[in-house]
């Protein structure tokens, strides 16, 4: 939500989206998710800036293992930085920018089979909980923007907002966002 209310232009077209496919009035629903690719970029332009777990969860090397010439000695821990991979440029094209557009057309999804985008992570370990996120997040979100006007307190604007964000094992808004809801 941050996010859309820095960028309104997403906003509304995210909101254009989901008025010509749900229609005013009706609910969003998890069936309508696979029509709605705009919504669906959203989410996962949100998660390639803001992964919620940065750094997935630390792994122990078993035995030394040699990774493009460096040597990642046995019992060493590892921390994979998906944020930073996330914002890496040399895999996104101005990959500081809130541009859902990029996944349009594209078959990258958060699903472990792209390097590049990794919020729950891969391989073993990759996020059970994967399938319940993803399903509610799109039914969250998806019905947050459809059913309410949306719009920053007075005195903040789009380029004000603070967008920082505090690390730890999860990643957070550093400041809480204080939105307005309007009924549509
Ligand atoms: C947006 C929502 C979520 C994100 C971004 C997320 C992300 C992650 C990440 C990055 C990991 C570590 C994966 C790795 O190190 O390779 C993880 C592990 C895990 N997640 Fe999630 N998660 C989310 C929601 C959930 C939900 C809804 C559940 C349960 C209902 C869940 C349960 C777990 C569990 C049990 C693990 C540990 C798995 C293991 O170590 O074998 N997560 N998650």
């Amino acid at each position: 939500m941050a996010e859309l209310l820095c960028n309104p232009k997403s906003l509304l077209e995210a909101r254009r989206e989901l008025q010509q496919i749900i229609g005013k009035g009706n609910v969003v629903e998890e069936s309508d998710v696979t029509r709605l690719p705009y919504l669906q970029a959203i989410v996962k332009e949100t998660l390639r800036l803001h992964p919620p777990v940065p750094f997935l969860l630390p792994r122990k090397v078993e035995a030394d293992i040699e990774i493009h010439n460096f040597v990642v000695p046995k019992d060493a821990q590892v921390l994979i930085n998906a944020w930073a991979i996330g914002r890496d440029p040399s895999i996104w094209e101005e990959p500081d920018l809130f541009h859902p557009e990029r996944f349009i057309g594209s078959d990258i999804d958060v699903k472990g089979r792209n390097f590049g985008l990794i919020p729950f992570g891969a391989g073993r370990r990759i996020c059970p909980g994967l399938p319940l996120a993803i399903r509610m997040l799109h039914l969250m979100l998806g019905r947050l923007i459809h059913s309410f006007v949306w719009e920053l307190e007075d005195g903040i604007t789009p380029e004000s907002l603070n967008m920082d964000e505090t690390y730890g094992l999860i990643l957070q808004k550093a400041q809480p966002l204080k939105i307005i809801a309007h009924s549509v």
